[in-house]
């Protein structure tokens, strides 16, 4: 196995990844003492799932001779900041990506060494992304430029040729307020995965928020299923914050004994996309996605609570007159305190909170526990070799 030092990844490849990931979420388990052992999971991660399991990755490029200290002879390198400086990866390959991205980071970066720096691919290059698919049949491409991409056709006619031969489905030169593109013109990822022995497909923009780690991805899904079957009711209706594309909400709907979910999110572009995964996978008669900031949306179901709906409401949010179950995903700062206000209305029996923000999850449970108690809380190891977990906690509201 490779030892190259990968900077910002604090365990380096060719250490025990294996016992960093059981001790750091040994450490996360310890944040939540005062919840009875046996609720307490741990989904650390195995030898395999280290490696080769990121599908999302961007790196700075830099001509080595400018790193401090310099690497000799100069020529174009991948790095990762650390503590705010550049430090290059040594390697044209990341060990921790997918085998798919590792394949284009190497393919990319000799076809730039092998132009001068005055060349439009060049000039200006300060970064470049990669993102593909959890099945990696796709891999997408974005080079950043700092200014501009001095000579379009120059830029278009060094890759043109090269995107088969490195079959890439799509490579993008962004830069001030514009873009060159070749390869496929939509810019969304085209995903699949199996839950339950139920396919599940996706197609998620390309540029948006999506799930770096399948295997995590996997665990996550199958944990929120068994919860959701433990719920009491047989028909069980959720209410689902910050749905994002559908991560959640397709397979939920497709696998799990929940029979109508209304799904919230900010990004009219991943409503839309989300809206567009629900027709695809034929559940568009048990799940409604409406565009909405969730505290406000939180705010106006409270309302309800109180007053009943508006007289003849036409409005999306009053398709599911109640519901059973509340499932939030919030950005890493936690949730809006309007949403904690309607989770603890009385409304809801069961919360289920999946949460990559350690301290944010802690700050918000110590509200919501005045309501509600744990019934069972997992971590899981979302970005192998590095400190991050994502957590998921099912809440029951107390007797
Ligand atoms: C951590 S991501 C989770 C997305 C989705 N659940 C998934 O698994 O792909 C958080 C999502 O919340 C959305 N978001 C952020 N602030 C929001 C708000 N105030 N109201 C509704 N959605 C919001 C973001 O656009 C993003 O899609």
């Amino acid at each position: 196995m490779s030892t190259a030092y990968l900077p910002g990844y604090e365990c380096q490849v060719g250490e025990d990844a294996v016992e960093h990931s059981q001790k750091k979420l040994n450490s996360t388990l310890a944040d939540f003492s005062y919840v009875p052992s046996e609720r307490l999971q741990k989904l650390a991660s195995t030898e395999a799932e280290t490696l080769t399991y990121r599908c999302t990755c961007g790196f700075q490029i830099i001509s080595s001779e400018l790193l401090s200290p310099p690497i000799l002879p100069a020529r174009l390198t991948y790095c990762m900041r650390n503590n705010f400086a550049p430090v290059s990866l040594r390697t044209d390959r990341f060990p921790v990506a997918n085998v798919r991205i590792q394949d284009a980071m190497e393919n990319v970066i000799v076809s730039l060494r092998s132009l001068g720096s005055a060349h439009a691919a060049v000039e200006n290059l300060t970064s470049c992304k990669f993102v593909s698919s959890w099945d990696e049949k796709e891999v997408f491409v974005t080079l950043s430029y700092s200014d501009s991409v001095s000579d379009s056709a120059e830029w278009l006619a060094h890759f043109s040729p090269l995107l088969e031969l490195f079959s890439i489905t799509s490579l993008t030169a962004r830069f001030q307020k514009s873009s060159l593109s070749l390869g496929r013109e939509e810019k969304c990822v085209n995903d699949k995965i199996v839950v339950r022995g139920v396919e599940i497909s996706y197609k998620k923009p390309e540029d948006a928020f999506c799930h770096p780690n399948k295997h995590t991805m996997s665990k996550a899904l199958d944990w929120l299923i068994t919860r959701i079957e433990s719920i009491e009711s047989e028909s069980p209706t959720l209410l689902e914050m910050y749905c994002g594309s559908g991560a959640h909400t397709i397979p939920l709907s497709k696998c799990s004994v929940i029979s109508k979910i209304l799904c919230v999110e900010l990004d009219q572009r991943l409503v839309d996309y989300c809206n567009g995964n629900i027709a695809s996978n034929g559940v568009q008669d048990k799940v409604w996605c409406i565009k909405g900031d969730a505290g406000k949306v939180s705010s106006r179901l409270m309302r309800r609570r109180v007053s009943g709906p508006p007289e003849n409401s036409t409005s999306p949010l009053d398709i599911i007159p109640t519901f059973n179950a509340l499932l939030v995903d919030p950005p890493r700062s936690g949730l809006d305190a309007s949403v904690k206000k309607l989770a603890m209305s009385g409304e809801f029996e069961d919360m289920f909170y999946v949460s990559c923000g350690r301290e944010a999850l802690k700050e918000d449970l110590k509200v919501l526990c005045q309501f509600f108690e744990v019934e069972s809380l997992c971590v899981t190891d979302l970005f192998p070799r590095t400190d991050s977990v994502e957590t998921l906690v099912h809440l029951r509201k107390k007797k």
